[in-house]
């Protein structure tokens, strides 16, 4: 190359090595000359610069540089606006006659002896290479370079001069400060070029710099020609040998079936991780990473059964009645059969607690052969508990959807997204919106968890999820999936569920036997009547295993002298138990009976049905014309319903001929700490009202239920069965449905519906004619007082 014996001079406080590159930042207005010099220049084939230590500015004899070729010059957009020259260092020169020094310093220069041509004492150079080898021994012992390196190191060592080695290392391995780059700038024999890099090996072989090169000196190696010229990649030498772990990791990846374009990112990231040092804070992230994605279950699956009859005896054996989630099952493995390509639905059991949701989910799953896993979603908040953290974040963990995934080990599994409908919007995002996507059977062959940051294909899972009420279920959600209702037991279906289903499975978990325990029909009658209140089983499930324990106590204290056969029956289970929790009438509904502005209504909750009173009565306030106030923890559909009431009623006494104004009016709904909602009290809180002003108590023992309109019409209302069973355990025989509501009956037990005087109803007057004594025409006929209407 053609070095110019005259070049412009700058000082700069890094310093350039010849085969190194380097950036240097200078100030376009303290450099404007030097700028205009290059800009000039640019067309010529290089431009070269003499580049000095700052050090070296105040020397007057023996300065030493280097030369370097402009590379490229970058303007930067700052303030004062800046230029970036980057550099490679070319040869060391001795800077000799000053040939001008405004508007530009340009001196004469006399181009020293390249470090390759450096030469030094035969004998000392003998020497120093015994030494230079230990050296470069230990300190690659320490640094635990690869086979391969190691191999490669030989090979230099004994065909390539002792300079190319040196080279080699000092571009390779060292991290020149910048003392020591200014020391390697001035050396003046090979001599002194070796015992600097053993010096500085030992040094290093002690104690690891854990700064880099280029952030210390700002010096970049130029890409070293030896190397080319052997046909090594220079990287393979910064190899530290795969640790144990790293080595499963590796095998991981290979044996996890991903696919290609997959597997080609996470070997990248694999070597990344490789060439990373333990310490770096960002190994242990990455090797956590690596080996979750490497043992995802990419390409296992289960081998479903898809047989009708096995799948029956299943269903049958776990979960007694259930018929329309079995009888869904049953279909959704016929379709697969026909079509195994064909994507399942996403159910959606929706009832009370206790009813069998979670575990006929696990019993589907036995049955068609999948794994089973459950997803709590109940009080998730957030976006990220579904999809994931992205990596970049402190303790930052998949998304429960892969979380999932990766516990079941298959890709295959049915996952039970439970209490789908207690999830809730939170200031980091709606979890609703994440699980759209994995719904969603458009998007979830690549669903993307943003811990993963790759697609996984979660199209073959089956998700089953389950809810306590539809109405909390976000509406684009209750779209992507088919609801199916589970209603709470009667009381036959209980003790059915206890003595076949129950009772086994709890002596079994207790190690008994049904020799040992027998618990009698009327033991189970009473616990249901007397010691819960569910619509499911749950409570009854709890009760029969604490008779467990209770005789537990006794098998183990007597168990080795007597063997006893422990009858339950209703007195021992007083004992057991102690007094009754509910009584079997329900002293609230008789109280309520024959009293002025009282009703009862049907209500249900997420929970199961009750009964509820409503209860009403009037102050006389001249002041408080037609105020109403409403008590019990009412909502706001249920404050609409009091006030249509209300309404209706105003319109009822014109025609009547009634007093109602001048009152303040107070309806209150018993059990005052329970929040309650809903349309369906409409009609009884009409009821309560005409009760009140006319002065007529309600015929005794009828509960109803049906919304109603400004026009007095009853309207179809939700729960029915829950509703019907609740007052039926109420002892109530007389119930009011709105007349849309008769198709729900079907799902009632015919032994309850026979028992039970059902009237429909389309109007509030026929409402009206069944609850008041002497029926509607009593009302229209205000001169038969309260005492004679009383006797009818
Ligand atoms: N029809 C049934 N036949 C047999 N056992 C039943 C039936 N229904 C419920 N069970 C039993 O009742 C217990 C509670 O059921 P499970 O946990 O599945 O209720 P759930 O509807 O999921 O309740 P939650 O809404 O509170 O999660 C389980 O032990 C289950 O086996």
């Amino acid at each position: 190359m053609d070095i110019p014996n005259e070049l412009p001079i700058i000082y700069t406080t890094k310093v350039l090595i010849p085969g190194y590159i380097l950036k240097i930042r200078l100030q376009v207005a303290n450099y404007s000359n030097l700028l205009n010099y290059l800009q000039t220049n640019c067309d010529s084939k290089s431009i070269h610069i003499g580049i000095i230590p700052e050090s070296d500015s105040d020397k007057a004899v023996n300065i030493i540089g280097t030369v370097g070729q402009v590379l490229s010059i970058i303007r930067v957009d700052s303030v004062p606006e800046d230029f970036v020259l980057v550099t490679e260092g070319i040869c060391r020169f001795k800077l000799d006659e000053t040939i001008s020094e405004k508007p530009l310093q340009i001196n004469k220069i006399i181009t020293i002896e390249n470090f390759k041509n450096l030469q030094g004492n035969e004998k000392t150079i003998h020497e120093l290479h015994a030494e230079f080898s230990k050296v470069v021994n230990d300190f690659l012992t320490y640094s635990e370079p690869s086979v391969f390196a190691r191999d490669t190191l030989k090979i230099l060592f004994n065909k390539t001069p002792l300079y190319q080695t040196v080279d080699f290392l000092l571009k390779t391995f060292i991290r020149l400060t910048p003392a020591d780059a200014y020391e390697i700038l001035r050396a003046t024999s090979l001599n002194h070029l070796v015992r600097f890099v053993i010096n500085w090996l030992k040094r290093e072989t002690i104690n690891e710099h854990k700064c880099s090169k280029s952030e210390k000196t700002g010096l970049v190696p130029v890409p070293s020609t030896l190397l080319n010229s052997i046909g090594a990649n220079r990287s393979i030498f910064l190899k530290k040998p795969i640790s144990q772990e790293l080595n499963q990791i590796q095998l991981a990846i290979k044996d996890s079936g991903m696919p290609t374009s997959i597997h080609k990112m996470i070997m990248k990231e694999f070597k990344r991780l490789c060439e990373m040092n333990t310490s770096n804070p960002d190994y242990s992230v990455s090797i956590n990473y690596i080996s979750y994605v490497a043992n995802l279950p990419w390409n296992k699956r289960t081998n479903e059964t898809l047989d009708l009859e096995k799948a029956k005896n299943v269903l049958k054996s776990n979960h007694y009645g259930m018929e329309k989630v079995k009888n869904r099952i049953l279909q959704f493995i016929a379709v697969k059969i026909l079509n195994p390509d064909r994507r399942g639905p996403i159910l959606c059991f929706i009832g009370p607690p206790g009813v069998g949701k979670t575990s006929i989910a696990k019993a589907i799953a036995t049955s068609l052969n999948r794994t089973f896993k459950r997803i709590s979603l109940g009080g998730i908040n957030s976006y990220s508990d579904i999809k994931g953290h992205r990596r970049t974040y402190v303790g930052a963990m998949p998304g429960c959807i892969i979380q999932a995934v990766h516990q079941a080990k298959t890709n295959n599994p049915i996952i039970l997204l439970d209490e789908i409908d207690k999830m809730y919007k939170g200031s980091s995002g709606d979890p609703a919106a994440a699980l759209l996507e994995v719904l969603d059977p458009e998007q979830n062959n690549s669903f993307v968890d943003s811990y993963i940051n790759l697609p996984f294909d979660v199209s073959q899972v089956m998700f089953i999820s389950t809810a306590n009420s539809a109405a909390n279920i976000p509406q684009t959600l209750r779209d992507r999936m088919e609801i199916i209702y589970l209603e709470g037991y009667t009381q036959e279906e209980k003790m059915q569920i206890a003595e076949i289903y129950l009772i086994p499975k709890i002596l079994k978990d207790h190690n008994m036997n049904e020799l040992q325990i027998f618990i009698c029909k009327n033991t189970i009658k009473d616990i249901i009547q007397k010691y819960t209140k569910e619509s499911g089983v749950r409570e009854l499930q709890r009760k029969l295993e604490v008779i467990c324990h209770y005789i537990a106590v006794d098998i183990v204290e007597n168990g080795d002298k007597i063997i006893k056969n422990y009858v339950i029956t209703p007195e021992l289970l007083l004992n057991i138990l102690d007094s009754e929790l509910y009584n079997v009438k329900n002293a609230l509904v008789e109280e309520s009976c024959n009293r002025i502005g009282v009703a009862i209504g049907m209500a249900w909750s997420p929970v199961g049905g009750k009964v509820q009173i409503i209860e009403a009565t009037k102050l006389y306030s001249s002041k408080e014309k037609n105020r109403l106030v409403l008590t019990g923890l009412a909502g706001q559909t249920l404050k609409e319903s009091v006030l249509i009431a209300q309404h209706w009623i105003q319109s009822f006494v014109k025609k009547n001929e009634v007093n109602i104004d001048n009152f303040c009016v107070h309806v209150h709904l018993p059990t005052g700490g329970i929040p309650k909602d809903g349309p369906s009290a409409g009609i009884t809180i009409v009821c309560a009202l005409i009760s009140l002003f006319w002065k007529i108590p309600l015929r005794p023992m009828i509960a109803m239920t049906g919304e109603i309109s400004l026009n007095g019409y009853v309207l179809p209302v939700g729960g029915v069965k829950e509703k019907i069973l609740a007052a039926y355990n109420s002892n109530i025989r007389t119930v009011i449905i709105p007349d849309h509501n008769m198709k729900d009956l079907k799902t009632i037990p015919n032994n309850i519906r026979e028992d039970l005087n059902i009237i429909p109803v389309k109007h509030l007057e026929e409402v009206l004619d069944i609850v008041i004594p002497g029926g509607l025409a009593i009302l229209k006929n205000p001169s038969v007082t309260t005492m004679e209407i009383c006797k009818l």
